[in-house]
């Protein structure tokens, strides 16, 4: 288990982690998400006490990261998987980490299977294709077999077939009963991923919960309508005890109705429907929103050319 309790980080005026209470627990995968900037690395650089806090606390198993002895033994990171020695063998990088770590040799030759790369254990790394660096990345937090480990953006750079590997991976860890703690900006990955979820905005925790809740709470679904009548529409619909939002662009969006009632609706009052589709908010979209106010580098789009994620003003 991974306990913050106030940790904080501040880069001369700059505040990069910001008071962040909240627990990783064992057996399940925990998606730390955030929008580039909100503080992810910084706080996984705490944890592993790359970097001090400003103030607050973290513990690993009860522990601070300097009281462990041989740390690799109780976790294991992925935070940046070009820092192995190029000049070196993929073997004799885990060799060299072993041999720091009183880890038996041994250990080396069943990471290598274990992520795929027993085929070029004995070629330098800086040869390696990005997916072949993260894979070495990866065997070397797993060397001291830990039951904690932790992935920043593992996924980046990788193509399906590496993506699905990692993943499988997480999964199956956590299965043994592992604590494992992965960052990523994309909520879509993670939905895939992870069963519990931390999602933070410039340095500040936005929410800690289940997939399964954050899925049943922000996977809405509606029904978007467009007509050449759309006073007539939504007064035809507010009478029938419904809610008809103006979405813009000329569309009505209503919740808890299904198309077939709203189609007899307006067939029933001779209203003609130039559209009438079911949707359903992405995950991803409900993610934008929950850090919309909290992206420190927005994109600037005129108006209409792009998703606008602010939130939807629902009306009264
Ligand atoms: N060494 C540093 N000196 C000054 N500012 C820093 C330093 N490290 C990080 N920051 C700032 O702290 C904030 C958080 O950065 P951090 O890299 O932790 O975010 P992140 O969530 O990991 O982002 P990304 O997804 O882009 O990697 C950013 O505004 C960043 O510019």
């Amino acid at each position: 288990m991974i306990e913050l309790e106030g940790l904080s980080k501040r880069f001369g005026a700059k505040v990069a982690v910001d008071h962040l209470t909240f627990k990783v627990r064992p057996g399940v995968v925990t998606g730390f998400l955030g929008p580039n900037g909100a503080g992810k690395s910084t706080t996984m650089r705490m944890m592993l006490d790359l970097d001090n806090p400003t103030s607050g606390t973290v513990r690993i198993d009860g522990k601070h990261y300097r009281d462990l002895q041989e740390p690799l033994k109780y976790i294991g990171a992925l935070l940046d998987a070009k820092a192995m020695h190029g000049g070196r063998s993929a073997y004799n990088n885990l060799l060299c980490l072993a041999q720091a770590n009183r880890i038996p040799e041994s250990r080396v030759a069943e990471v290598l299977d274990l992520v795929g790369l027993t085929a070029v254990a004995r070629k330098k790394t800086k040869g390696f294709s990005l997916g072949m660096g993260q894979r070495l990345g990866i065997a070397s937090a797993l060397l001291g077999d830990p039951e904690i480990l932790m992935f920043d953006e593992p996924v980046n750079g990788l193509d399906p077939e590496g993506i699905h590997w990692i993943r499988n991976l997480m999964q199956q860890l956590a299965a043994e009963g592992r604590t494992i703690f992965v960052s990523s900006h994309l909520m879509s990955e993670m939905a895939l991923t992870a069963g519990h979820l931390i999602v933070i905005g410039q340095g500040r925790l936005l929410a800690d919960t289940s997939m399964a809740d954050f899925i049943h709470q922000n996977s809405r679904s509606y029904v978007r309508l467009r007509s050449p009548q759309q006073e007539r529409l939504r007064d035809v619909i507010h009478e029938s005890g419904l809610t008809a939002v103006e979405a813009g662009n000329g569309t009505l969006e209503v919740d808890g109705a299904t198309t077939e009632r709203l189609g007899e609706l307006a067939a029933e009052h001779r209203i003609v429907l130039h559209e009438l589709s079911a949707q359903r908010a992405s995950l991803e979209e409900a993610f934008m929103q929950m850090t919309a106010s909290a992206v420190e580098y927005h994109a600037h789009s005129a108006p209409g050319s792009g998703p606008q994620w602010a939130p939807r003003d629902k009306g009264a």
